[in-house]
């Protein structure tokens, strides 16, 4: 017979007391089966983080078994979709009972798309950083989407400065007189003629909104369309010569500082119904100072995101 084992968590009592606001586990690595609108359902190898609260002051713990097997449980034999996360945290609450009334997972992880070239008509994959977080507080479930969306902002501010430039040095090589068609022309297909270029930097917009429940499924590939076309100038996958002069084309036709790039994105969200609430952080990493350039919006409804 087995000798009976010590339960800390139930047969003792907190040295000192006080209500906490989450205990849990974080980066729990398991595969999930995720079912994303217009695309069959996949495994993707997720970090988890499980939480609930711990309302009774003199308890000494939670459960964190019991948490960590039903987290199990859905990997196995289910997919993650608006309703199992509801389940799920059902589970964490009333798996602890007394303990807790409120309850939080949030999942991490890579979700691949196949992308189209720009002009060559390839493809490749591209690889968005998910976060899914679903959570209840005082009985209400909220369950929210997050994206980090790459892409590449060129400076309108040296955008202008460098066509002064350009402008300066036209009229260093050119006098009204002896201005000639092809000279012009083949002086403007070198770096004497274009003499300047503004700089560009990779960018990150991180994307969240909240859903609303008859979202069975999640509307991944909705937001990545939404947001890449919202700001024209998404990172690529595969790129051939025509494919990376689009590239400069549509940088060069979509300058913006990172103002304008909320700016864009905001009006696209606010396009659309399918989100109850947004909130938006653009991230230019520039390239001209060591620091980033940073704006931030949500959708401003009361009660919803705060900035
Ligand atoms: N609460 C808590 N548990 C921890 C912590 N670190 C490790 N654990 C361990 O998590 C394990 C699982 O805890 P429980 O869920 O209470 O395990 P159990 O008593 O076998 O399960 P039940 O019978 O369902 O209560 C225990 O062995 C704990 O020691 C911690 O910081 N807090």
């Amino acid at each position: 017979m087995s000798p009976i084992m010590p339960d800390i968590a139930n047969h003792t009592t907190a040295q000192t007391e006080g209500t906490l606001d989450w205990v849990g586990m974080s980066n729990i690595e398991m595969p999930i089966m995720i079912s994303s609108q217009d695309e069959s359902p996949r495994m993707v190898s997720a970090y988890v983080d499980a939480f609930v609260n711990l309302k009774e002051p003199q308890a000494k713990g939670i459960h964190m078994s019991r948490l960590y097997l039903l987290l199990d449980d859905l990997s196995t034999s289910n997919e993650l979709n608006y309703q199992s996360i509801v389940s799920l945290l059902d589970g964490f609450i009333s798996s602890h009972q007394e303990l807790s009334d409120n309850a939080k997972v949030v999942f991490k992880f890579d979700y691949h798309l196949r992308r189209k070239s720009l002009i060559s008509g390839k493809e490749g994959w591209k690889a968005y950083p998910i976060t899914i977080t679903g959570r209840v507080n005082k009985g209400e479930v909220s369950i929210e989407l997050a994206l980090d969306m790459r892409y590449s902002s060129t400076c309108p501010c040296s955008a202008a400065l460098a066509r002064q430039l350009i402008q300066r040095s036209f009229t260093e090589k050119f006098t009204q007189e002896d201005v000639n068609f092809e000279q012009v022309h083949e002086w403007l297909g070198t770096t004497e003629g274009i003499v300047a270029t503004p700089h560009s930097q990779r960018s990150v917009a991180e994307i969240k909104v909240k859903l609303n429940a008859n979202l069975t499924e999640f509307p991944i590939k909705y937001l990545v369309d939404l947001t890449e076309g919202a700001l024209k100038t998404p990172v690529q996958a595969a790129v051939k010569r025509e494919d990376e002069q689009e590239f400069a084309r549509l940088n060069g036709q979509n300058l913006m500082f990172c103002e304008d790039a909320a700016r864009k994105l905001q009006h696209a969200m606010n396009q659309e119904n399918k989100f109850d609430d947004f909130w938006l952080k653009i991230n230019h990493l520039e390239s001209l100072h060591a620091h980033d350039a940073v704006s931030i919006t949500t959708k401003g409804i009361e009660g919803g995101y705060q900035p």
